[in-house]
């Protein structure tokens, strides 16, 4: 059977969506055709898969009538990614299945996430705000990666992060393989963030995901590590941090109604009609 496909990217997060607006092409979305889908050699090659389902068909809660049916590149599901749901609120801008002038409830696993479209930023790419609701700071364990052992802060954005701090981002080694963690700490795995400070409110991270690897960018880690950041510094809010990744810069506020608010860019750059024969 043929379905609809789209890739996109929000600072080189990569996402493979799949429309599938009445769960009727892809049923229990399998894991091993997401891992498929999201191969670099064999595949596509993504980050992870959004299906593009309404709440209703899915049935989950959630006060919004799209949901963003996460899965990481290796299949397992995710409760929320911060970029790409920035990508997700574009795909419907874009197709006209919601209005940009307001604001855009996506429901996820993490919880409903309100978007709002910020002013237009040129052709193809658009700058979504998202609202991420109100982060977790937990305790301090140890990670550990290429040999070197850092204290990490946990702090939760709707999925589970460890952050450290780190004298250089190299330190981190070629990061192929899950970094070491507490797994009593964490026993549904982390997202690990190394981070470098740059500046006054200036940071500069490389992150390993949970299923997917070393990636370019994760919203939801740039926030975490805007929160530890922010803790350690001893910052009032509101205040804002801007986020390098290797695929770009995020901006995280931290507001003082203690909810987060991310920055950050999304474009979609192919679609089609997949026969998937593999
Ligand atoms: N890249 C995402 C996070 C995706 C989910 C993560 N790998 C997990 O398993 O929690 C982001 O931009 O937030």
């Amino acid at each position: 059977m043929a379905f609809p496909w789209l890739k996109g990217h929000g600072t080189e997060n990569d996402f493979v969506l799949l429309p599938d607006h009445d769960g009727t092409i892809h049923g229990e979305l399998e894991g091993a055709f997401v891992a498929a889908l999201c191969d670099r050699r064999r595949g596509i090659g993504a980050d992870g898969v959004m299906r593009v389902i309404r709440t209703e068909a899915l049935g989950e809660a959630s006060a919004g009538e799209w949901f963003m049916d996460y899965r990481n590149a290796d299949g397992s599901v995710s409760e929320m990614c911060g970029n790409g749901i920035r990508v997700f609120a574009l795909h419907l801008v874009q197709q006209g299945l919601v209005d940009p002038a307001e604001p855009i409830v996506v429901g996820t696993r993490g919880g409903d996430k309100t978007i709002t479209c910020d002013p237009s930023t040129g052709s193809g790419t658009m700058s979504f705000s998202v609202d991420m609701g109100t982060p977790e700071v937990l305790g301090v364990s140890k990670v550990s990666a290429a040999g070197n052992t850092w204290e990490a802060q946990d702090v939760r954005t709707g999925n589970p992060h460890a952050v450290a701090f780190v004298d250089q981002l190299d330190d981190a080694g070629s990061l192929l393989t899950q970094p070491d963690y507490d797994a009593s700490v964490y026993p549904e795995g982390v997202n690990v963030e190394f981070v470098v400070r740059q500046g006054e409110r200036h940071v500069a991270m490389r992150v390993h995901e949970r299923g997917s690897g070393e990636t370019r960018s994760c919203g939801t880690g740039a926030c975490a590590v805007a929160v530890a950041t922010a803790v350690a510094d001893g910052a009032d809010r509101p205040t804002t941090y801007r986020i390098d990744v290797p695929g770009g810069t995020l901006h995280v506020t931290w507001n003082a109604d203690n909810h987060i608010v991310l920055t950050g860019p999304a474009e979609i750059v192919a679609q089609g009609t997949m026969d998937w024969i593999a």
